[in-house]
């Protein structure tokens, strides 16, 4: 058993593990990724304020999101596809993240169908809603999340059309998985993901099979989703799907404050300030640069969650010091599942919360209610200005 005490070390273990297009499918940002770098690379502009003799004992990490109890302010965040990178991945890293008390956020692009998922964990997950032009799958979809007990919706907002990414489409990655000349030879080196894979045959998209066409056939992830999302997207659509959900609704790829403020005036319980992990529009600011602004607008009067670039406890330190109330982890969990599957995701989880624990201990806070602006130093120039408008860029 390997020593793991980073993320990068299930990242490192990942990546050997599985095929190359579904390393690099989850790895990748869109077009120079840019903003997946800085997604990143800005929390380390930040920096944590080292105290002394404040006392350290009797601490704790647990928080609430969306009025919910958990263990520490960060969630899985919903990653499609998950059960491509290890069989039941949805399942077992829904597990993980019940086990350490804290919330797992479902895919609509996910292999295990919600069905699935509700009849193998005994506590409420919840579920990420795309809008697709099929608007009897969007409400059939709705349906079947409060069949499912789930205990939040997650509807996405950036992703009606999808940004490109080169290696995706170099690699030739199609769902289901077709035997291109490229990953031929890499399935033959990973013969072990090949026989894990083979022993759980699965659909590719468990809740969409049945209710979109083509889904079995996809040329292409991006042809796919331009076949399928719906680009007429607008709020009074979000208004729709709040009526027909009526339970708490959070609105996720929230990046400029006026957006923020609409988020508000349709009722929205909580929104996470989001670039999509840097996979949607490559140039966005990192989703750490826009929260100040975001949260200047809306910040006393809705929930704000971050996610995006977070690697480590001390990122979601930043975060929530920052004005967060919660956070989510894409890639991390997702580095722990393909390495190692539910223990993996439970490692990415401890990792993360042993980093925050230790960092907030040493910026002498005892509790994540004690976390504020106070314990970073924040570079003058972090909060930049939109050329044509008057309100904060970040
Ligand atoms: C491989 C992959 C698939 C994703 N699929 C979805 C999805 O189906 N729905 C969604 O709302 N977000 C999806 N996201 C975005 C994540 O929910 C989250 O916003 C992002 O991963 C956060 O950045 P991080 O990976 O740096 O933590 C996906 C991200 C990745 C990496
Ligand atoms: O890859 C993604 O980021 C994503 O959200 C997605 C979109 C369409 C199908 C599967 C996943």
């Amino acid at each position: 058993m390997p020593v793991i005490t980073e993320i990068e070390d299930l990242k490192r273990i990942y990546r050997n593990r599985v095929p190359k297009m579904f390393f690099d499918y989850c790895e990748s940002g869109s077009w120079t990724e840019q903003t997946f770098r800085e997604n990143s690379s800005d929390f380390d502009k930040l920096y944590l304020r080292q105290r002394v003799a404040m006392n350290m004992e009797g601490r704790s990490t647990k928080s609430q999101m969306i009025g919910q109890d958990v263990s520490m302010p960060v969630a899985l965040a919903p990653v499609g596809s998950t059960g491509m990178q290890w069989p039941d991945g949805e399942i077992l890293a829904c597990r993980a993240a019940h086990a350490f008390g804290t919330q797992f956020t479902l895919s609509t692009m996910s292999v295990c169908s919600i069905e699935d998922v509700a009849s193998h964990v005994d506590k409420p997950f919840w579920f990420q809603l795309y809008v697709m032009r099929d608007w009897k799958f969007v409400v059939r979809m709705i349906e079947r999340a409060k069949e499912a007990k789930c205990s939040a919706l997650v509807l996405t907002l950036d992703l009606q059309i999808l940004g490109q990414r080169h290696k995706d489409l170099k690699n030739g990655l199609s769902v289901p998985l077709r035997p291109t000349l490229s990953n031929i030879f890499d399935l033959s080196t990973k013969w072990a993901w090949g026989r894990a894979m083979m022993k759980t045959p699965r659909r590719t998209f468990g809740n969409i099979v049945g209710h979109a066409e083509g889904v079995t056939d996809l040329s292409s992830l991006s042809a796919w989703t331009a076949e399928s999302f719906d680009p007429r997207l607008d709020w009074e659509k979000v208004k729709e799907i709040k009526k027909l959900w009526g339970g708490p609704l959070i609105l996720k790829g929230i990046l400029d404050a006026e957006d923020a403020r609409m988020a508000l005036d349709v009722g929205a319980d909580a929104i996470v300030v989001s670039n999509h992990g840097g996979r949607q529009l490559d140039g966005a600011l990192s989703s750490i640069r826009a929260l100040p602004s975001i949260l200047d607008a809306v910040g006393d009067k809705i929930e704000v969650h971050l996610d995006s670039g977070i690697r480590s406890g001390q990122d979601v330190l930043k975060a929530i010091a920052m004005g967060a109330k919660g956070t989510f982890i894409g890639r991390a969990a997702i580095y722990g599942l393909g390495a190692m599957g539910q223990q993996g995701v439970t490692r990415a989880l401890e990792v993360i919360h042993k980093e925050l624990d230790v960092s907030m201990a040493l910026c002498g806070k005892r509790n994540i209610s004690e976390l504020d602006r106070d314990i970073m130093l924040i570079p003058e120039d972090f909060a930049g200005k939109w050329a044509d408008t008057s309100s904060p860029a970040a």
